[in-house]
């Protein structure tokens, strides 16, 4: 029987004047504090075909026999060289670096209706979406990352009692009525199809990008409508969610595709957004098209990258101007010079086997600004 709760208690509501810890409106106002993920524990994903209809078919057999296995000390090693060097540059920019717990993420979990293995929590960016002074859970489609936000609980638990808004999206239950029975990967040349049905809202926070009242999604094989639906009534009338067509058939993740950098300055990914098909209320925006990245030689990193080749765009904005992007895309650089940014060159090219680069391996969780509206 529990005592009823006396008046004495102390509350956990922080001081009316407290300011949230949580505070990000859009992808570019000054940085004050990101959250970086982790390497420790990384596990080679299951094969899951939610997880490998985003490879190609002989990458997906591979990555099936390796499934559960920790991923090796020789992919690990560069990977955690370039992500202490990131966070050393951070720091020196006068940005709070916060981390996520290590976690054996070879564990084994279950629910009810089935069991897995974890994969890692480099990429906060994909499971945490903060839009304002809320942090959100996001309801990951993959098996593999059921539990991933556990790894962020001392974080989320530190800003909430700071005064942030925490919510959980509802947790999916991930059974095959989610997934398309023997989905096959759409060719070029062929209508989109996606291995999501819509049983249940699903979506990854990486599929979001923020400009203030204007939020802009990528439907993928890790978000669905009902996800995005469940996101834009959640936010309520005060944002506007507008969903970006993009050509990729292994659509994953909109930070490789579209890119707002700046009030006003949008990067897409020539070979997956067609301008025509933008937004009207992108109209009056200035659409910088990513250069070609540059080639990669090293054999074992493109034989093991989770990702495709425009990682050159999956940059982190400092302020407006600032920009920390990959020190390897030399076109991607000098692109950023000419569009007026400053960019700060950085290694993470190896940190594409764990899912991407910058913005997937941050979380940008307070910046100076105000929610404002950007568009028209
Ligand atoms: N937030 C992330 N983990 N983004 C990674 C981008 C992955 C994207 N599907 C690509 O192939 O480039």
């Amino acid at each position: 029987m529990c005592s009823p709760r006396s008046s004495s208690q102390p509350s956990t509501d922080p001081p009316a004047t407290q300011q949230s810890p949580v505070n990000s409106h859009n992808e570019w106002d000054p940085l004050e504090e990101v959250v970086v993920g982790r390497l420790e524990g990384a596990t080679i994903p299951s094969d899951h075909p939610v997880v490998t209809c985003n490879v190609p078919t002989w990458a997906g057999r591979l990555q099936g026999l390796a499934a559960g296995m920790r991923y090796p000390s020789r992919l690990i090693g560069p990977a955690q060289d370039e992500l202490d060097g990131l966070v050393e540059l951070l720091q020196s920019l006068g940005i709070t670096v916060r981390r996520p717990e290590p976690v054996d993420h070879k564990r084994r979990f279950a629910t009810p209706d089935w069991s897995s293995r974890g994969f890692c929590n480099t990429c906060p960016r994909d499971s945490l979406l903060v839009i304002g002074d809320e942090i959100i859970e996001t309801p990951m489609a993959w098996p593999c990352r059921y539990f991933e936000t556990h790894s962020y609980r001392r974080l989320l638990k530190d800003y909430f009692r700071r005064g942030a808004r925490w919510t959980s999206a509802p947790k999916p239950q991930l059974t095959d009525e989610l997934f398309e029975p023997e989905f096959r990967t759409p060719a070029e040349d062929e209508p989109m199809r996606y291995i999501l049905t819509e049983f249940e809202p699903v979506f990854d926070a990486a599929d979001f990008v923020r400009a203030g009242r204007d939020l802009f999604v990528t439907r993928s094989n890790v978000t669905n409508r009902m996800g995005i639906d469940w996101l834009r009534r959640h936010l309520g009338p005060e944002y506007r969610i507008h969903e970006i067509a993009s050509s990729c058939r292994t659509p994953m993740h909109i930070d490789t595709t579209f890119m707002p950098l700046a009030p006003g300055k949008l990067l897409i990914n020539p070979t997956y957004v067609n301008p025509d098909d933008l937004p009207e209320a992108l109209r009056s925006w200035d659409v910088l098209v990513a250069p070609e990245p540059d080639p990669i030689d090293e054999r074992l990193l493109k034989v093991t990258s989770m990702c495709g080749k425009w990682l050159n765009m999956n940059v982190l904005m400092v302020d407006e101007k600032r920009v920390i992007a990959e020190r390897h895309h030399t076109g991607m650089l000098r692109a950023l010079e000419r569009w007026g940014f400053e960019p700060i060159p950085c290694d993470l090219l190896h940190y594409a086997p764990f899912g991407g680069s910058f913005h997937c391996a941050t979380l940008d969780v307070r910046r100076r600004g105000t929610l404002e509206s950007y568009l028209p």
